[in-house]
């Protein structure tokens, strides 16, 4: 830095501090030449900080740790913000996020350069580290200063003269200088900061603060406020995107990071849309959505909508009364001490009652506070949890192909614990003492302006110093636990392979790197604990220095008569309240701002509306009428893969009362025709409709409700037999005799009646204490229960093993017999031996209808699809019927399938055995022919 920038920055700063002691000076003497005075104290004040702050601003931007100085940090940061945010290729970002491999000639060129970023990152970083830590020692001793400054100004202005209004006028002048003063270093302190801070990112409705990019490797960890990951491997290298203003309490929780994958998801989203949502699972079946960017106070208008404004007064009503009581305390016990200086009996006893009364009606209203503040938390939880869960039931299927069950569970927990924590903050934290401080401030100047005076002025310079200690606190403390987590990783990992430790001889070297973890926890430890040490001494002395100054200052002035010794006292015990509050306003006060992120979260669920509305449309026909379906000119992708065409134009009709059967090679899109009968998703072409009825038009929980569902994959719950075969219907649509018939039509009746407790038995979460066959046929039974006028069966059979396939193809065939006529069925089959009965059969080929009929129409077509698929089947059974035969012998192959039959004939009922014996002797048969 040139000679002539260093003088100029020396000399603003110096015109700086001189309007701090012109302020001091001016307090030093009385008012005398008015005009003059006055106009010499404003113009130093105003002119003095206008033209320091402007001469600083320029002088700063050219400091030797100045993140602007020659642009290489700047450069570097741009470059790892670029490689972060997905602007550069794959091989780009691969030597910073360590998650791709180089391959093309440019990319080797491009991580080279990247390569070199990320070492001159560093090195920059560390200077930058340096200015940061300078500015922090600069910042402390002209906080000091300005302490120092102000205590002494506080003390020569209250002794001034007040005796007449020019006199009095003067001194309230100069009282305000004091907070000038604090004014002038919080600029000060902003702008030294600022200097030395790098360059910022604002990540729009993540977070409302700058973050700043920090270098975390072996300083201790911090976990991503977003994704909850330790910052790391795991999260794409070490880097951090740092809130400066949302900080860590003591103990090391709270502050606001961004892990590097984080950053890159949020960053990538509002670049691509322009507004980020910061979640990445909003979207609905016609695409992704993206939420609106929420502000602190949009979300705090939110949060007290969730309840009603009678509840939210209440809770005010609680928290001022509550507040105001305690506050007034103080001073009722003062006034009863005065009185017993006085020794007036009469006025002591007013005061010792009115002292008792408020101490009643303050432990009632603190009761009244806390109980307000809980269920004002708990009404807002149960409201919020069931407008969400409500929420995430309604969205469109969409909506869960892209999102993982984590994530919504993490939603419905995390997040919205997260959203709420500010509801007991705000309210106590920000209401109840902002609320003590302004109670507390009348009480102190109605007792003595004065000794208010000197005590508001060393408030700021007590919670300052607190403030940072406890961030340093909190860093050794981060740190001590990163070595003791590095510790126990080494000796797991040492404990998990102890085996090849001791194979390798590496006993000694494990307990080696073990030490040293150990080592350098404990060296942290005991700075931590020096650290403690002297942040506790610090705050104490502080303290207790202020409880000084008041006891000094006000002893002084009862010794002359002009104070009262309960005003002391009153003050004394004010003073306790009134710094515990300010204190806790200053480390809450960025709690909101933090929450906004979780409650952007929440509130963009709730707020998110399905394409496929449920509970709107057309009723459904009524009982007398059969229902058919017909796609026409139906074409359809997955929203994850635009480009392929599962449905290319399919046209075909599930007639009315009829069983029509759909086959195909694995992937052509049956289940996706089922998905489109079923509503999941509306095709993206034609149109698919129930009668003449488009199926959009449909009321679909109604249509929903007439449809039954049997598919590969059961899904049962953690409830009763009976609730799970009646799922989804309401206590009055069934009867148990409806139940007991559908499992008996199901085959299930036999196997549910040797349950422990029969329909009452409760099966596990995901059906674990049932077989693959029995899941099956509690599915058959839901199914039938419901009197479905629709019936989909979606290869209900694959997932089976041979004896349980049989069972359930048997309770399938006289499903189908039941529903003969009365029912539209759709059959989806692999194995086309059970839908050679269908009234049609449907062949679909790369998403298009190439071929359909009935069974022997389609054996008819020479080199058809269908015929094929029938010959390859067959084959098939007879290449594993010859291929068993090689490794055993013919006979012990016949007693085993005897064997086989008997056990499946055993778990059949007496009536249904007949039918599966033909059914096992049709497979036989077929498999023979093969
Ligand atoms: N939720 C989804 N998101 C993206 N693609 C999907 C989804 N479901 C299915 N697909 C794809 O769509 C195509 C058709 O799938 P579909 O399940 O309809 O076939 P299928 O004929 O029923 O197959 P299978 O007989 O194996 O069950 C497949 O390529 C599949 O990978």
């Amino acid at each position: 830095m040139g000679s002539g920038r260093l003088w100029f920055t020396a000399a603003a700063f110096l015109l700086d501090l001189s309007t701090i002691v012109s302020l001091f000076l001016a307090a030093n003497r009385p008012f005398s030449n008015r005009l003059v005075d006055l106009v010499l104290l404003g113009g130093r004040v105003l002119g003095g900080s206008l033209l320091s702050t402007v001469a600083i601003r320029l002088a700063l931007g050219h400091w030797p740790w100045s993140a602007s100085n020659g642009h290489a940090l700047a450069e570097v940061q741009r470059e790892l913000t670029r490689a972060i945010s997905g602007e550069m290729d794959g091989a780009r970002q691969a030597p910073l996020l360590a998650s791709s491999t180089a391959s093309s000639a440019s990319g080797d060129a491009m991580a080279q350069r990247l390569d070199e970023a990320v070492s001159s990152r560093q090195q920059e970083l560390k200077k930058l580290e340096r200015g940061q830590g300078f500015s922090k020692a600069v910042t402390f001793f002209i906080y000091i200063f300005f302490a120092v400054c102000s205590l002494r100004t506080a003390i020569e202005v209250v002794s001034l003269p007040t005796a007449d209004f020019w006199s009095s006028f003067w001194v309230v002048v100069q009282v305000c200088g004091l907070p000038i003063m604090q004014l002038e270093f919080i600029l000060l302190k902003g702008l030294i900061q600022s200097s030395t801070a790098g360059d910022s990112v604002t990540l729009k409705g993540v977070h409302e603060h700058p973050l700043y990019w920090t270098d975390v490797e072996g300083k201790g960890f911090v976990r991503c406020s977003l994704c909850n990951e330790k910052v790391g491997e795991l999260t794409g290298g070490y880097l951090t995107l740092q809130c400066r203003t949302c900080t860590a309490n003591r103990y090391g929780f709270g502050g606001f990071n961004v892990c590097t994958a984080c950053y890159r998801k949020n960053a990538v989203k509002s670049g691509a849309a322009g507004e980020a949502s910061g979640s990445g699972i909003l979207r609905g079946d016609k695409g992704p959505k993206y939420a609106q960017p929420m502000t602190v106070i949009q979300y705090m208008k939110r949060l007290s909508g969730l309840v009603r404004k009678s509840t939210l007064a209440v809770v005010l009503i609680c928290v001022c009364g509550s507040q105001f009581f305690s506050a007034y305390i103080p001073k009722a016990q003062g006034d009863t001490i005065s009185a017993l200086t006085k020794q007036n009996d009469a006025e002591f006893n007013e005061r010792i009652l009115e002292f008792a009364l408020l101490v009643v009606a303050n432990a009632i209203m603190s009761c009244s506070m806390s109980i307000a503040i809980q269920s004002l938390q708990t009404r807002m939880s149960a409201n919020m949890s069931v407008r969400l869960f409500d929420s995430l039931l309604k969205q469109d299927i969409a909506f869960y192909d892209n999102a993982m069950t984590g994530q919504m569970n993490s939603r419905l927990n995390n997040d919205m614990r997260q959203a709420l924590s500010p509801v007991s903050i705000i309210m106590n934290a920000f209401v109840a003492n902002i609320v003590m401080l302004l109670v507390g401030f009348g009480i102190c100047l109605q007792s003595s302006w004065r000794l208010t005076v000197l005590a508001f002025t060393v408030l700021t310079p007590v919670v300052h110093i607190s403030a940072e200690f406890s961030q340093w606190a909190s860093k050794l403390m981060m740190s001590q636990f990163t070595y003791m987590a590095d510790a126990q990783g080494s000796a797991t990992q040492a404990l998990t392979n102890i085996r090849t430790v001791r194979m390798f001889g590496a006993r000694t070297l494990e307990l080696e790197k073990y030490e040293g973890h150990i080592r350098k926890s404990r060296d942290v430890g005991l700075q931590s604990a020096w650290g403690q040490g002297a942040a506790g001494l610090l705050s104490a002395l502080v303290q207790q220095g202020a409880s000084f100054i008041i006891l000094f200052y006000g002893g002084h002035l009862a010794l002359q008569q002009e104070f009262e010794v309960g005003a002391i006292i009153t003050f004394t015990y004010l003073w306790n309240r009134l710094s515990g509050a300010f204190t806790s306003l200053n480390e809450n006060i960025n709690q909101p701002v933090k929450a906004v992120s979780a409650g952007q979260r929440v509130f963009e669920i709730l707020d998110l509306q399905p394409d496929i509305p449920e509970d709107e449309g057309d009723p459904f026909p009524e009982e007398s009428k059969q229902v058919g379906i017909r796609f026409e000119n139906v074409e359809y992708s997955y929203l994850s893969r635009p480009d392929k065409k599962v449905l290319a134009g399919v046209t075909l009709d599930i007639r009315a009362g009829k069983t029509t059967a759909v086959v195909g090679k694995s992937g052509c899109g049956k289940s996706t025709l089922s998905k489109l009968v079923l509503r999941f998703y509306d095709p993206q072409g034609g149109a698919v409709y129930l009668n003449a009825t488009e199926l959009q038009r449909m009321h679909l929980l109604q249509y929903r409700n007439k449809v039954g569902v049997v598919s590969q994959d059961t899904q049962l719950f953690r409830m009763t037999v009976t609730e799970n075969i009646t799922y989804g219907l309401r206590a009055t649509e069934y009867t148990m005799e409806d139940v007991e018939r559908a499992a008996r039509l199901a085959n299930a009746d036999e196997f549910i009646r040797a349950l422990p407790e029969g329909y009452s038995t409760m099966v596990g979460e995901s059906g674990h204490d049932l077989s693959g066959g029995q899941k099956q046929r509690l599915s058959i039974a839901r199914a039938l229960v419901r009197r479905p006028r629709i019936l989909l069966l979606d290869e209900a059979t694959s997932a089976l093993d041979a004896e349980n396939e049989a069972l359930v193809q048997a309770a399938l065939d006289s499903l189908m017999h039941q529903m003969q006529g009365t029912c539209t069925i759709m059959v989806i089959a692999h194995r086309l031996s059970t839908i050679k009965d269908a009234d049609r059969i449907i062949v679909l080929h790369e998403g298009l209808v190439v071929e359909q009929g009935t069974h022997e129409e389609l054996l008819q077509i020479k080199e058809g699809r269908y015929a094929t698929m029938i010959a390859r089947q067959l084959q098939g059974a007879g290449a594993d019927g010859a291929a068993d035969g090689e490794e055993e012998t013919k006979e012990k192959k016949v007693d085993d399938a005897i064997s086989e039959i008997m056990a499946i004939l055993d778990a059949v009922k007496e009536d249904k055995r007949k039918d599966v014996l033909m059914g096992i002797m049709k497979k036989a048969k077929g498999a023979g022919k093969g």
